[in-house]
């Protein structure tokens, strides 16, 4: 009698993932036949030229938009083909994103704007019946993120460095389980992306928080445990770096 051996989920994966783009009449194809596989813990960097397809996957990871073929998987389950109210719940629930312009609200204060995500996700009596709670957890997050003495700013009053840290709090308020960063550090200096891929590999080690980063730089790129390259819709895969360790 042959053993089966049931091997775990990775969990998240894009299979044979296609995606193309209208432009007048034409059809533009983006992505064509993606597969990759994401384990838990696990930090990935995608790069590419400008153009290649890096924010077209992160929007199909993250449920943003659907592939024309192929599909999403969420610990085995396809995801991609739910009814709009469950994607909805799977996003807001299991991915946080991060962007390169921070996306804050301007007009809420740092606190208000970690907040926010949960202002969303609760009716207004259930949030300020867990209100203390939620602003206890925000604060713990912001403590996290090194800007407890930057509460009741607004965005316009913190610096860039700052304003991802912001960023990086509210996407943790809501308790992801995959962040997706696209360009976290792109529209830094040097030395402040380096303080911003500090805290999301510390992040990535303490907190086994997955995390897939888009990025045009090889240099923050290699701080992931792998790498993979998107060069005309399709992945070369570039390897594990040596310096970390990857999750099985
Ligand atoms: N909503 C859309 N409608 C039409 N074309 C689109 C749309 N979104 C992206 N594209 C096109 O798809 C291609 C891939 O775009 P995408 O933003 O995924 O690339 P990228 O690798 O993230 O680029 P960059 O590094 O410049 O951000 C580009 O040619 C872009 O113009």
């Amino acid at each position: 009698m042959t053993e089966t051996i049931s091997m775990p989920h990775p969990q998240l994966a894009a299979i044979a993932v296609e995606k193309a783009y209208r432009k007048d009449k034409h059809k533009v194809p983006v992505l064509r036949g993606i597969d990759v596989e994401v384990n838990k813990g696990e930090f990935l960097s995608i790069v590419g030229q400008s153009g290649s397809g890096k924010s077209t996957l992160m929007h199909l990871f993250g449920l943003l938009d659907t592939p024309d073929v192929g599909e999403i998987h969420l610990e085995g389950q396809q995801i991609d083909d739910l009814p709009e109210h469950a994607r909805d719940q799977i996003r807001n629930r299991v991915f946080g994103f991060i962007f390169q312009f921070y996306h804050l609200l301007p007009e809420l204060n740092l606190l208000e704007n970690v907040l926010s995500p949960l202002m969303i996700r609760y009716s207004t009596w259930e949030y300020w019946k867990k209100k203390k709670q939620f602003k206890q957890d925000a604060m713990e997050i912001i403590e996290k993120v090194g800007l407890s003495h930057r509460i009741k700013h607004r965005p316009a009053e913190l610096s860039g460095g700052e304003m991802q840290r912001a960023a990086i709090a509210r996407a943790l308020i809501a308790k992801p389980q995959i962040l997706l960063a696209d360009e976290p550090t792109g529209n830094l200096d040097s030395s402040t992306g380096k303080e911003i891929m500090e805290l999301l590999t510390n992040l990535n080690e303490q907190e086994q928080l997955t995390i897939i980063m888009v990025t045009h730089d090889d240099l923050i790129a290699s701080q992931a445990h792998r790498t993979v390259r998107l060069r005309e819709g399709q992945f070369e895969l570039l390897g594990k770096h040596q310096s970390a360790s990857v999750p099985a």
